[in-house]
């Protein structure tokens, strides 16, 4: 996920002595422990009580519409108009659908926010608006692996079909002929085979041209240069792929970089001859200039099961070249790979209604399970600190810049902060907003208001075995509805720790407190003295309002000091009225978790 407003650094730090350890607990799923009326899970929101509803927009296998059947109510409406899409998507929380339905901004435009997940059936996004599904907070998930194999398979038959004219051929004896001297073909044994695109579907097929005696290379500027030696495929630079190439099969993503890599100027860099298989995307090529490419003789023949418009128009010249071998985009439609796909796809969009975080989520980052049960104190926490930093500033003075330190005797590497920065960002945001934060849209949403949240590690020495310590949530140049809020550093401050598997908030300002972070919290700054605790418990006491927690946390005995009250219940502002007219407290605040 792109987090272009943050940064980060790192500061090493002793122990501090008095810090408990905080105990593992022991988690079977991921949905966090919020209040009943806003019960969430952190991917998507989706009501406990209602079944949600999936549209499938396209066909899908048996096996997955099973699995969704279970979970939800399923809507299969294939073929429908891009208004009739606009139309239905406001009564769906999840879409499912293959490379056939383009997944616009309009769509999720039109979702009202009920859309909360895009199944996508394949490999392919290039469908889907990634940018709109992130600002509304859609998770888009995909199906990578189940038809890579299809693909391949693809690949290779259309390899081999156009070196033997077999598609022509066949045409050609249906039609009543019988020409064995016009459909010679070329062998494939010997011949260079460059393959670009070096990923799950491109690394098959070289395995399979390997087998078929031909001499593979490879380029792709991500991949790994011991993967494609380990089955002995050489990578080599875009350049030397083309220039030395007599075969050409493509298997990268459509994106902007990729977007009509092959054109005139770099047709006329191959081989002349050189024969190309496309079972990727139609827009990786300019088309136009594949014809143009075909009629001069630069490229002997093309295999293609992609086009940039899907269907082609009837009048296609390259559909219709003599020297084009063309298939309706059948790459993954194999039985077993729908089948394999459909399962993947059910499974991924089950999973994220059930608010657990995607293995395959393509615009969230991918959290291992392990990783989330070990974080999950923290990212309550996380989320609880925002919502108190944000309530401790005064109306009127725009949050835009969040320090967040935390604190761990971890290396940096072994602490992925993305999801506990989404939850402090959720935090922040949410109180003052009505947008809904979550995972997805967490960065996108700080960026948009204007948020700019650092990151800080504070590396601790001693036992690793935790996480983390304690995480400082500060934000800078704002005044405080609650003056001693505000630290030595002129922020506002809150840090948190996790005790015994619940967070606590364990500093206001510059004063040390100790209050877990469950129900509300009073907050109160006096002079201390005797009697202050009494004085305010029994105003609560008379309220039927009952206390948690209490913790005064002062400069020295006798100055300054911070009263903080965790309370069950939410106080009438006449019982707050009390507490603030108590002659010793010169400011408080009551703040909602
Ligand atoms: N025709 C069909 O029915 C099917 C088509 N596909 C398409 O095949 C393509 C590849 O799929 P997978 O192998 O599963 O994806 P993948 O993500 O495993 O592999 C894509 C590879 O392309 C590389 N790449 C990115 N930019 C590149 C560039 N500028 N030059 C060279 N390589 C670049 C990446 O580093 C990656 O290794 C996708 O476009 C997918 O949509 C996949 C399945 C079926
Ligand atoms: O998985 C991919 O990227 C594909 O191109 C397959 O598309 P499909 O699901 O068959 O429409």
């Amino acid at each position: 996920m792109a987090a272009a407003n943050l940064t980060s650094q790192t500061l090493r730090l002793p122990t501090p002595t008095s810090l408990s350890l905080s105990s593992k607990l022991p988690l079977s799923s991921f949905s966090l422990p919020l209040p009943s009326h806003r019960r969430r899970s952190l991917v998507v929101f989706v009501s406990a009580d209602a079944k949600p509803t999936v549209l499938v927009a396209e066909k899908l296998g048996e096996a997955g519409l099973t699995l969704l059947k279970d979970f939800a109510n399923v809507d299969c409406s294939y073929n429908l108009s891009p208004e009739e899409l606009c139309t239905k998507i406001s009564l769906c929380d999840a879409l499912v659908v293959r490379s056939g339905t383009k997944v616009s901004r309009e769509v999720f435009e039109s979702s009202g926010g009920r859309l909360k997940v895009v199944g996508r059936a394949g490999v392919g996004i290039d469908n889907v608006d990634l940018a709109a599904a992130t600002e509304h907070g859609c998770l888009v998930v995909n199906a990578p692996t189940a038809n890579t194999v299809a693909a391949a398979e693809h690949g290779i038959a259309l390899l081999a079909s156009m070196a033997r004219n077999v598609a022509q051929a066949d045409a050609s004896i249906k039609a009543g002929k019988w020409l064995r001297n016009k459909y010679v073909g070329v062998s494939l044994v010997g011949k260079t085979l460059a393959v670009l695109g070096f990923g799950k579907v491109g690394t098959e097929v070289a395995r399979r041209a390997k087998g078929l005696g031909m001499n593979v290379i490879a380029h792709d500027p991500y991949a790994p240069a011991d993967r494609a030696r380990a089955i002995g495929v050489e990578l080599v630079s875009f350049d030397d792929a083309i220039a030395t190439a007599d075969f050409i099969s493509l298997h990268m993503p459509l994106t902007p970089a990729t977007s009509k890599m092959l054109n005139d100027e770099t047709f006329a860099k191959m081989k002349k001859g050189v024969r190309i298989v496309n079972v990727a995307r139609g827009g990786v090529i300019d088309e136009d200039a594949l014809v143009r490419a075909l009629d001069s003789g630069i490229v002997a023949q093309a295999a293609l099961d992609v086009f940039t418009v899907e269907p082609p128009p009837k009048d296609s010249k390259l559909v219709l070249h003599e020297l084009v071998t063309a298939t309706p985009h059948l790459g993954a439609s194999t039985m077993e790979a729908q089948e394999g796909v459909a399962i993947e796809i059910a499974e991924a969009v089950v999973g994220a209604l059930k608010g657990e975080l995607a293995a395959t989520a393509v615009n969230a980052p991918m959290v291992p399970s392990e990783v989330l049960t070990e974080l999950k104190p923290f990212v309550v926490l996380a989320e609880k600190l925002g919502r108190l930093a944000v309530q401790l500033v005064a109306g009127g003075s725009g949050v835009k810049s969040v320090k967040v330190t935390y604190a761990s005797a971890r290396a940096p590497d072994d602490l992925d902060t993305r999801l506990l920065r989404a939850m402090i960002t959720k935090g922040l945001i949410e109180p003052i907003s009505s947008v809904f934060v979550n995972l997805v849209n967490a960065d996108f949403t700080a960026k948009q208001r204007g948020i700019r949240i650092t990151e800080e590690r504070v590396i601790l020495d001693g036992s690793p075995e935790n996480p983390l310590e304690f995480i400082q949530v500060q934000i800078a140049n704002v005044e405080s509805r609650f003056a001693s809020a505000i630290s030595d550093s002129g922020d506002v401050t809150v840090e948190g720790r996790v005790k015994d598997g619940v967070p606590h908030l364990t500093k206001v300002g510059s004063f040390e407190v100790d209050v877990s972070l469950e129900g509300s919290i009073i907050l109160c700054s006096q002079v201390d003295q005797p009697g202050m605790i009494g004085k305010v418990g029994s105003i609560l006491g008379e309220e039927n309002v009952n206390v948690s927690f209490m913790s005064v946390g002062r400069i020295a005995p006798r100055k300054q000091a911070v009263m903080a009250i965790g309370v069950d219940e939410q106080p009438r502002k006449e019982s707050l009225k009390r507490i603030g007219d108590i002659p010793a407290i010169e400011e408080f605040v009551f703040l909602k978790l």
